[in-house]
This record gives structure tokens, C-alpha cells and sequence, in this order.
């Protein structure tokens, strides 16, 4: 839960919230404008993707743009009118697609992967008791009822939706997002889009109506037909956005709008997506006009009710790509863009640090003749510095990194082996000695001599542990030797280029430090390889040099179990189990002097 207490349907926090939503900040624009315009390009030659940059400072108020993280909320419901024979597909699809969204396998999957966006699925009303893994439940009840006979859902109802979908980018701000995507998933949703498009835009039905999942021609004419039966039986109030949601609308729907609300109120950028989340966008900005400015439209969709909507909306999309599919999967594809537009100021040159003349006119300021007056602490090379994403994605491998102890069968693919062997190899040495061999055990026999070599170890190590940890003790597994498709013996060899090794006189031992970076290397890269890998030292090196036929002088550092697994732990499984604890960070700073604290401050190193 957000930390929102529900309030059971009372529209007080919905009104905070309007309340919270202010202009987007102009002198931010305007800051942004003049940077971009001092950037080595004629004024304003990047169009679109310029007032994009200049629209996201307006959002945020701020003139170092982000969208990462990135988010598509994929709000999922069903809807009752669905008995009316409205979409190409049986309503049981929403539950179905729901599965296969947490299984990675729709298009919203791919295209976040691809736009390094992340997904959560959350139920809003589907018609099922589903608990999957990662989904978020926040269900309002299990699908609409059938607007033909009344209303879909109460006022309250609606209200209590909205306010749902408040408390859910809440929670996703809270967690860091840094953009809202929104998605949807809901057979008969175009219907419902439709009818609050047709209501709030005093539109004719069948203007708006299009052919959704795919219906032929002549159920086209019966959705039109459903759709102006549920307006005469409901008659919603054209001036009341929750009172047309709640005839006409779905738990979506009313959800998605709940989050732009939110979004707007904390100045979070909103991606809307398909016809249904513009619909939704469309209700937000009835309910608070303000929020239209937190708005960026992705795309415009086949449904010819999306161009309208757009058009309410005053969104100019950005693709027409003819997608006629919803999950929030425009909003994916249009993210790179996005992406782009928030590192154009950041990583373009300008006229004057280029040196390149500005325009004949003076329209653009270019290099002045004369070298300006330079500060004492030159800039920080600002190119050295990962893109956003990419940065991410180490530290990402560094904090999913786990010790592996079960593996599935599944083979290695030989390119994976060979990348994340050769990002072993790149570890640093000292002196550049890479004192490294990698020795791949695969054969079934030495697999099995190796796990009982080990397994001897651990029962006589065992016999060192007390109390809790020595009921722990015996649970550790070892058995990932012979499950893993590969052993690999990482060894050093001291003689590696000769006796005089740079670096080596004083610290002898820094063949070893090497191979040790060696393995960490191979750790992180192998986890973002998806591949786990468990180091396990439970071993007599004479035993594994006999066994390997190691000569003497090599020293086999590590024996690493490496394969597929069922499962990346959150946590380090000795921290889960209670074995230990991770320390505080904090106490293992100090300043200047071992024992003294060392606090954070603004910024490390800056002139006293
Ligand atoms: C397999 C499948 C995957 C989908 N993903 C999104 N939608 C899209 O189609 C539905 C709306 O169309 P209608 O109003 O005609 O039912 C929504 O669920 C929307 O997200 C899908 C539809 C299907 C069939
Ligand atoms: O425009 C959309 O988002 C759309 C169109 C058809 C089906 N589902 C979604």
C-alpha cells in the first residue's frame, strides 16, 4: 500500500490531490530552450524532439532531464458488456494475456525490454481470483457489469478506482519512477473508450467507434448499436467525468486516470499509449486541466477514436505506426525517443565549447574570437560518463549478483561461455601479469569426484560451527557441482611473467588479488548473462590438483559452479537464512584516519 489511507470512496483525496497540480514550470522551459539553442545545431533544427526536451524541463521544473527508471503501469480489468458480443475475443483473454505478461511473452514484454522500460501488471477488476507471482492486486471488483443494463459500476466505485490508480503512482514515484507509461489490458475496453469519448466529446457514436481486436464489419455496427443503447440507458451527465467512468467506463480506465492525476501532481511525466489511455488522460484533464501539461502523446493508433482524442487533448503523437494493440506498447516504442530527447542537452557540444561559429545574422551565438576568462577548476569531461541505461545496467549485475547453489539442466550456449570467459580475462592485473588459467570440468565423472571431495570438507567444517549457525550449517548446499553444466577451476600462476613483476616487490600476493577481479569479472558478467554462479571453496588444493592434474606451483584459487537457475534471490541466501547480516556502509567509512567517521557531504573533495 501507498501511503495513502483508503478512504473508502470519499472523494477528499481525489480533490487533494487535483488540488496538488500546478502549471508546468516556465522558467525551466525557458532555461532549457537556451541551452538547446547554444547546442552545435541551427535554432531549433531537432523539432520535435527539441520542445520534447522542452516540455519534460516544463514537467519536472527542472533542466537535467531523466526518464529512468521508466514504468508502464499495465492496468488490467474486465468488462461486463463484453456479453453484448463487442471484441473479436472471449473476455477470458484478459486473465490469459495477465498470465502471459508475467511470463514475459506479450509485446509489451519485448518492447520494454527493448526501451529498457520496466512493466508492472496490476489488476484492477478481472473477472478471477488470480494470484500470479508479480502481479499487484488491487482489484475493485471482478469486471464491470454490462452498461447496457445499467450502470458498469457505482459512483463510488468509480471514485475509489481513481483513487486506486492515484495510491499506484504514488507508489511507483515513491519507488523512483521517473516516468509513467500507461498501459492497459481489457477485452471490450474500446467499447467503454468509445462511449466515454462519444459522452464527453458530444461526439456520434459511430465516429468514434472502430474495430478494436479485430471485429468484421457487421459487429462493428452492433458495437455502435451497444454503445448507443448503453448512452440511452444510462444517460451520463456530459459535464460529470466520474458519473460517464462510472456508466460507461471500466476499472482501467478509471484507474489510468487516477495515475495521470497523481503523475501531474508530482510533476512525474505521463507516456500516454493507445485510444483507451488517451481516453483515460482525457478524464484526468476534465477532472484538472492542469494535468494536460504532464502529458506526452506517443503515438496515434488505427482506432479512429485515438485521432480525436489526441486532438481534445492537444497531443501531437510522435509515431503512426498503425499499431492497433493497447498494453502500453506505443509508449514503449516512442521511449527511445524520449530517451534521446533528455540526452541531446546533456551530451551535445555547444557553439562555443566546439568552437564553431554561430550564424550570420547572430540568431546563434557561436565561439567568440577573444578566449573567454576560464575558471580555476576546469569542467569534468562530461562524455566519460555512461548514458543513463547503460550505467544502470552494472550496477544492476553488482546488486543482482547472487551466490548460486541450484542449477537447472540447461545447457550453456558456447557465445555466452566465450563472453563471459573473455570478461575474465579483461579483469586488471598488477603489472599486467594476468596470472589466470580457466580449467572448464564438464565430464560427469570429475564432476562427481569433485563434489565428494567437497562434500567431505564441509562435513569436517561442519564440526567448527555452534548453536545457530551449526543448525544452519548442514543446509548449505553443495550439491550445484554436479547439477551445473560446467566446474570451472580458476588458478593462479605465480611465475607469470617472470620474478620482477611490477607492483609484486612488496605485495606478493597480488597474482592472487588479480585472479580475484578475474572472478568477479565473471560474476557480474555471467549475471547479466542470466547465468548464476556459485563459488565454492570448500576444498584441500592438493586434492584438486591431483584430481585436475595442476602442477605445484599453481594455486587453484576458486572452483565456480556455473549454469542456468531456477531463481536469483533478492537477498544473499546467507542473509535470508540469518546467517549473517550486510553491514551498515556508514560504519565501515572513515576519514582521513582508521576509526574516525566519515560523514557524506554535498559534494566530495570541492575546496574548503
Ligand atoms: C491477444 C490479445 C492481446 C491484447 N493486448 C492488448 N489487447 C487490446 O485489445 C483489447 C481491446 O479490444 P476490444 O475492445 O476489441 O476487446 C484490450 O484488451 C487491449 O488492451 C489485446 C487483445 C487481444 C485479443
Ligand atoms: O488504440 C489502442 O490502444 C487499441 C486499439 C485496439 C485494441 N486495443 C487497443
Amino acid at each position: 500500500m501507498g501511503g495513502y489511507p483508503t478512504k473508502g470512496g470519499s472523494i477528499l483525496q481525489l480533490f487533494s490531490v487535483i488540488r496538488r497540480i500546478s502549471e508546468a514550470n516556465r522558467s525551466a522551459q525557458r532555461q532549457m530552450e537556451r541551452q538547446l539553442n547554444s547546442l552545435t545545431k541551427p535554432l531549433g533544427s531537432l523539432g520535435d524532439v527539441e520542445d520534447l526536451a522542452i516540455q519534460l524541463a516544463g514537467m519536472t521544473g527542472s533542466t537535467e532531464l531523466t526518464i529512468d527508471p521508466a514504468m508502464v503501469l499495465l492496468l488490467a480489468a474486465d468488462h461486463g458488456v463484453t456479453a453484448e458480443g463487442v471484441s473479436a475475443f472471449p473476455a477470458d483473454v484478459t486473465q490469459q494475456m495477465v498470465q502471459n505478461f508475467l511470463s514475459q511473452g506479450a509485446a509489451i514484454n519485448v518492447l520494454s525490454r527493448a526501451s529498457l522500460a520496466r512493466v508492472q501488471v496490476i489488476d484492477m477488476g478481472i473477472n478471477a481470483d488470480l494470484s500470479i507471482p508479480g502481479l499487484i492486486s488491487r482489484k475493485i471488483r471482478m469486471g464491470t457489469s454490462n452498461m447496457t443494463k445499467g450502470p458498469a459500476m457505482s459512483y463510488d466505485e468509480a471514485i475509489r478506482a481513481i483513487e486506486t490508480g492515484i495510491e499506484i503512482a504514488h507508489d511507483a514515484v515513491t519507488q523512483g519512477a521517473k516516468l509513467l507509461a500507461l498501459g492497459e489490458m481489457g477485452i471490450g475496453n474500446t467499447t467503454a473508450s468509445s462511449a466515454i469519448l462519444a459522452v464527453l466529446g458530444q461526439i456520434p457514436v459511430e465516429d468514434v467507434v472502430g474495430v478494436g481486436t479485430g471485429i468484421r464489419d457487421n459487429v462493428r455496427e452492433r458495437k455502435i448499436f451497444v454503445i448507443e443503447k448503453a448512452i440511452a440507458v444510462n444517460q451520463p451527465n456530459a459535464f460529470d467525468p466520474i458519473d460517464i467512468l462510472s456508466k460507461v467506463g471500466g476499472f482501467e480506465i478509471a484507474g489510468l486516470t487516477g495515475i495521470v492525476l497523481e503523475a501531474a501532481a508530482s510533476r512525474v511525466p505521463v507516456l500516454v499509449d493507445g485510444f483507451i489511455t488517451a481516453v483515460a488522460a482525457l478524464i484526468a484533464t476534465k477532472l484538472a486541466p492542469l494535468s494536460a501539461q504532464y502529458l506526452i502523446g506517443s503515438h496515434e493508433s488505427v482506432e479512429p477514436g485515438h485521432k480525436i482524442v489526441n486532438r481534445l487533448l492537444g497531443i501531437r503523437p510522435l509515431l503512426r505506426l498503425h499499431l492497433r494493440l493497447g498494453e502500453g506498447s506505443g509508449a514503449a516504442l516512442a521511449l527511445p525517443i524520449l530517451r534521446t530527447a533528455t540526452l541531446i542537452p546533456k551530451e551535445m557540444s555547444t557553439f562555443e565549447s566546439a568552437q564553431i561559429s554561430g550564424a550570420l545574422d547572430g540568431s546563434v551565438q557561436g565561439a567568440s574570437a577573444e578566449p573567454q576568462s576560464v575558471s580555476s577548476v576546469p569542467p569534468v569531461p562530461k562524455r566519460h560518463e555512461f548514458q543513463s541505461f547503460y550505467k544502470e545496467g552494472v550496477y544492476k549485475a553488482i546488486y543482482e549478483r547472487r551466490d548460486i547453489r541450484s542449477f537447472l539442466k540447461h545447457p550453456i550456449e558456447e557465445e555466452k561461455l566465450r563472453r563471459i570467459l573473455d570478461a575474465a580475462h579483461h579483469a586488471p592485473s598488477v603489472g599486467f601479469m594476468q596470472p589466470w588459467n580457466f580449467i572448464l570440468v564438464q565430464s560427469d565423472s570429475i564432476k562427481q569426484q569433485l563434489h565428494d571431495m567437497v562434500s567431505k570438507e564441509v562435513q569436517i567444517a561442519g564440526n567448527y560451527f555452534e548453536g545457530h549457525r551449526a543448525e544452519l550449517y548442514p543446509k548449505l548446499k553443495v550439491q550445484g557441482i554436479v547439477e551445473a553444466p560446467i566446474t570451472l577451476c580458476v588458478t593462479n600462476d605465480p611465475t607469470r611473467d617472470g620474478t620482477h613483476v611490477l607492483g609484486r616487490n612488496t605485495i606478493p600476493e597480488t597474482d592472487v588479488y588479480s585472479v580475484v577481479c578475474a572472478i568477479e569479472n565473471l560474476w557480474l558478467a555471467a549475471r547479466a548473462e542470466g547465468l548464476g554462479v556459485g563459488w565454492v571453496s570448500f576444498y584441500k588444493k592438493e586434492d584438486v590438483r591431483q584430481l585436475l592434474g595442476i602442477p605445484a606451483h599453481i594455486d587453484p584459487v576458486a572452483l565456480l559452479s556455473i549454469g542456468y537457475t531456477a531463481a536469483f534471490q533478492n537477498k544473499p541466501i546467507l542473509e535470508s537464512v540469518g546467517w549473517g547480516r550486510r553491514q551498515s556502509l556508514e560504519d565501515l567509512l572513515f576519514s582521513d584516519a582508521w576509526g574516525m567517521p566519515f560523514t557524506f557531504q554535498r559534494k566530495i573533495g570541492a575546496a574548503e
